[in-house]
């Protein structure tokens, strides 16, 4: 039986008409605010954060657009990233990533107040993550969590196995499937791991996370496992109008032939991450309208 391809797309957007409704319950002074950061002018992080404005728009929410030019100075970031911290209309700050090699990038997630990181990438909020009390929830791992369990895919005793170990997925992807919310065994992989394909077949839930298109072939799937791709890779097409097709670390076609779930690239977990970004910025608006800190925010 081919797999259940797991649509992000609709289920991001059901999640996203709910957050419109709440959104709407608020008084028009207590609407979210998200300023979002691009520095420079790569065209894939310029796609990103035009899909993260719209969507903010759409759901009722403020969004202020700051494009930077390349040559802008760490302090300069630092002293503007201090000004947003200090706006009050403003509750979510996400600088897009990467960053120009002469801005240090944990400089610049360290001058985020954590109270307004939505990206959960300050170390506050990796450390309460870590400790099981969370205050914000990082997006991308936090959507894939919700991928599973929307498509009833067990995770209680599951063996998952991510592949990639970037600070923005693979870690805290298998943090947050190693708690006992979620109760799954986990093994992460790397470019220094031996024999990957004898991990991966191990893998009740196998997770994508490399940005290497096609890494992933069929006869390193479990049959019936769940396969999920984060890897959003551009490979240039001159017969599409653009340019360029997506791809995702997944040979899609062939690994739904053994796999038991999938996600496809584009309409997996893309549509999630930015879901969740607009789930933290709201529940960054709400606990700012109670003065309280969002961590006691449900
Ligand atoms: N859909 C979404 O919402 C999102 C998608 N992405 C996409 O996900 C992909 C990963 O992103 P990100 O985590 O930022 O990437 P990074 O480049 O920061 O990390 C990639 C990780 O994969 C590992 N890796 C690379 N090649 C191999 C290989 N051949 N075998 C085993 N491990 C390998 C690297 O290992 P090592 O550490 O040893 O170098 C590294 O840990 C990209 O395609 C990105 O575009 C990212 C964020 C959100
Ligand atoms: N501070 C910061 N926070 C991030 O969350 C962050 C970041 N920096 N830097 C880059 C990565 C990447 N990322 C994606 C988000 C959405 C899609 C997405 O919506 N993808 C669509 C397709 C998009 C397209 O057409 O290009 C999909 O998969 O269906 C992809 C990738 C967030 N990231």
């Amino acid at each position: 039986m081919p797999a259940h391809i797991i649509d992000g797309k609709s289920i991001a957007a059901a999640m996203r008409e709910d957050i419109a409704r709440r959104v709407q319950l608020l008084p028009e002074d207590q609407r979210p605010g998200l300023a979002v950061v691009l520095i420079g002018e790569d065209p894939a992080s310029m796609s990103y954060v035009t899909a993260k404005e719209r969507a903010c728009t759409a759901a009722g929410m403020h969004s202020e657009d700051i494009r930077l030019p390349v040559s802008t100075s760490q302090q300069d970031l630092l002293q503007l990233i201090d000004e947003l911290n200090n706006r009050d209309s403003i509750h979510g700050i996400l600088v897009q990533l990467p960053l120009p090699a002469h801005i240090d990038p944990d400089a610049v997630i360290h001058a985020i107040d954590p109270c307004k990181d939505v990206d959960a990438f300050h170390p506050e909020n990796l450390g309460h993550m870590v400790m099981g009390s969370p205050r914000f929830l990082p997006c991308t791992p936090h959507g894939i969590v919700h991928l599973l369990q929307k498509a009833d895919v067990p995770l209680a005793g599951a063996h998952a196995v991510i592949v990639g170990r970037s600070n923005i997925v693979g870690k805290p992807l298998a943090n947050m499937l190693l708690q006992r919310n979620c109760n799954a065994t986990v093994t992460v992989c790397h470019t220094g791991t031996r024999d990957l394909a004898s991990h991966t077949l191990q893998a009740d839930i196998l997770v994508a996370a490399a940005g290497r298109p096609g890494l992933i072939t069929p006869d390193m799937i479990k049959p019936g496992a769940a396969v999920i791709d984060v890897g959003v890779n551009r490979i240039t097409d001159t017969s599409r109008k653009r340019g360029y097709r997506l791809a995702g670390d997944v040979d899609f076609a062939a690994a739904s032939a053994v796999a038991g779930w999938i996600t496809p690239v584009p309409g997996g977990v893309g549509p999630m991450t930015i879901t969740m970004l607009l789930e933290n910025t709201l529940r960054s608006a709400i606990a700012a309208a109670d003065n309280e800190d969002p961590i006691n925010v449900p």
